[in-house]
């Protein structure tokens, strides 16, 4: 019986992206959909597969973690990967005939580019930061996007306790002078972070779990955010920015990259600051105007800084650190106490093995089961798996506009059938409907996709 129904809904010429084309049914079953039950209690779950698994088109680009890899490998799909970004010529020629993307940081999908990704049906950011992808064209043309909300969290607030070490000690610039042979043993404007006011703009993630960090090495810690939140431990949130500037030995930024936060450190705030104090910035390269800084460190209003992230950054390993790329490049490279990194902050085999795995999954229950929980610019929807013991039941998963009238258009057209299970939900101009049917035939599931097709709301053709 479940041979009947997958047969149903082989299409061979591959997936589509139009909504009904998600109509589904198993294959074979998984024991990862939900990890966290015994295995005994449950049903195998079916999976729901659309397309022959070896129609999906995978392209996973900036050296995505071998765990992702492996778990889309695993699911017979064709995956083609590169350790680097592309630049957005070859990336439009890749994307044309793929329908998933894996990126990391540094592919920007603009609308430029997945204009032309006619056959891409998700996006996988397998990082935290999702400011590199036009969320709002994707959404709009039916592209749920995913991402790894806190795998590297942890690893960001890592390097940056490091970092604020490494700038109270001028660490990096002893070591540099016992790399070149020179004995350099000074106490002068070294000191020790006890004590000190450590002032966290943006307070989510990564800056709460920086505060629990800082606050067990003896330093206060303050913090900056645009909605109101607990401190952690005895931290205290302060109501402006300025106050922060005002207080802090050492600002770290972990904010996301929105026009709010662009040249959020400008001249300005550098002269607000404390004097010889610290700025580190592992957030995005837009929110510090990095000229300022440089002449902020000249005169010697900062003590040092730290950078992880910068405005433009290179699409995969080389000597690329230079004016070229950003015009500021040299003079920055010429400062003491400034530890400069090529935005490792979540460059860890923890973090990268967990988003690996975590987004990868997240993109297999898409493809394989429609389901859009985590999706950060689609409405989030999920049903129960169908089970092997559930023969002949098929999926429709509809993704239209939010416009009054569709769904009693789509109910017009499932409700000639049993309908066991049916959610729906919107989020902006975006409605997601799914529904399990059971006691269905091939026939009338080419019926069903035929009259939503049919239906002018539906987002793509
Ligand atoms: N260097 C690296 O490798 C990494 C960098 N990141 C960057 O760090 C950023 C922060 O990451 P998370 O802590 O996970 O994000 P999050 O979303 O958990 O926290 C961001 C916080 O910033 C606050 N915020 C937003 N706009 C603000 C504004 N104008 N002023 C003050 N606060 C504001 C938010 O309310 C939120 O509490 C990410 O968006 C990403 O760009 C993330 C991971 C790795
Ligand atoms: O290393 C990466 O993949 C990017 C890390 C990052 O900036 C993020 O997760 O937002």
């Amino acid at each position: 019986m479940a041979s009947a129904a997958r047969d149903i809904v082989q299409r061979p010429k591959g997936p589509s992206r139009t909504v009904s084309s998600s109509l589904g049914s198993s294959s074979s079953p998984t024991a990862t959909f939900h990890p966290t039950l015994p295995h005994s209690r449950r049903a195998s779950p079916k999976q729901l597969k659309p397309f022959a698994t070896e129609d999906i088109k995978i392209l996973l680009l900036e050296n995505v973690n071998q765990t992702g890899r492996d778990i889309l490998a695993r699911q017979g799909y064709q995956v083609e990967f590169f350790k680097t970004s592309l630049p957005e010529d070859q990336l439009i020629e890749k994307i044309r005939d793929v329908h998933v993307i894996g990126i990391r940081s540094k592919t920007k999908l603009t609308a430029n580019v997945l204009q032309e990704a006619k056959s891409l049906i998700v996006i996988g950011c397998f990082c935290i930061g999702t400011n590199q992808v036009d969320l709002d064209y994707a959404a709009k043309h039916g592209i749920p996007v995913f991402n790894s909300p806190f795998s590297n969290s942890r690893s960001v607030a890592e390097l940056v306790v490091g970092e604020i070490i490494g700038l109270a000690r001028q660490l990096y610039d002893r070591s540099n002078e016992m790399h070149k042979g020179t004995w350099n043993k000074v106490s002068n404007k070294c000191w020790e972070i006890r004590g000190k006011v450590l002032g966290i703009i943006g307070y989510g993630h990564i800056g709460s779990q920086l505060s629990v960090l800082a606050e067990s090495m003896g330093m206060q810690v303050i913090f900056y955010d645009v909605v109101n939140l607990m401190a952690l431990g005895t931290a205290r949130q302060v109501p402006v920015l300025t106050d922060l500037l005002r207080d802090a030995d050492f600002v770290t930024c972990h904010v996301p990259e929105l026009p709010e936060t662009e040249n959020m450190i400008g001249p300005r705030e550098f002269e607000q600051m404390k004097n010889g104090s610290y700025l580190i910035n592992a957030s995005r390269g837009s929110v510090v105007d990095i000229p300022a800084l440089i002449d902020a460190m000249r005169t010697g209003k900062l003590a040092g800084a730290a950078l992880d992230v910068f405005p433009s950054e290179p699409a995969g390993n080389g000597d690329y650190f230079v004016n070229n790329l950003n015009s500021w490049a040299e003079g920055l490279r010429n400062l003491n106490n400034i530890i400069l990194t090529p935005h490792i902050g979540g460059s860890t085999e923890e973090a990268q093995s967990a988003i690996g795995i975590e987004v990868a999954e997240s993109l297999m229950r898409y493809v394989n089961e429609g389901a859009t929980l985590g999706a950060v610019n689609f409405p989030e929807v999920n049903l129960r798996s169908l089970t092997l013991d559930e023969p002949n039941h098929v999926r429709v998963i509809y993704i239209h506009r939010n416009i009054p009238g569709v769904l009693r258009k789509v109910n017009a057209i499932l409700g000639d059938h049993n309908v066991d299970k049916q959610v729906t939900d919107s989020r902006g101009e975006v409605a997601y409907l799914m529904a399990d049917i059971s006691n269905v035939n091939q026939s009338e599931i080419k019926d069903l996709f035929e009259s939503l097709e049919a239906l002018s709301c539906k987002f793509r053709d």
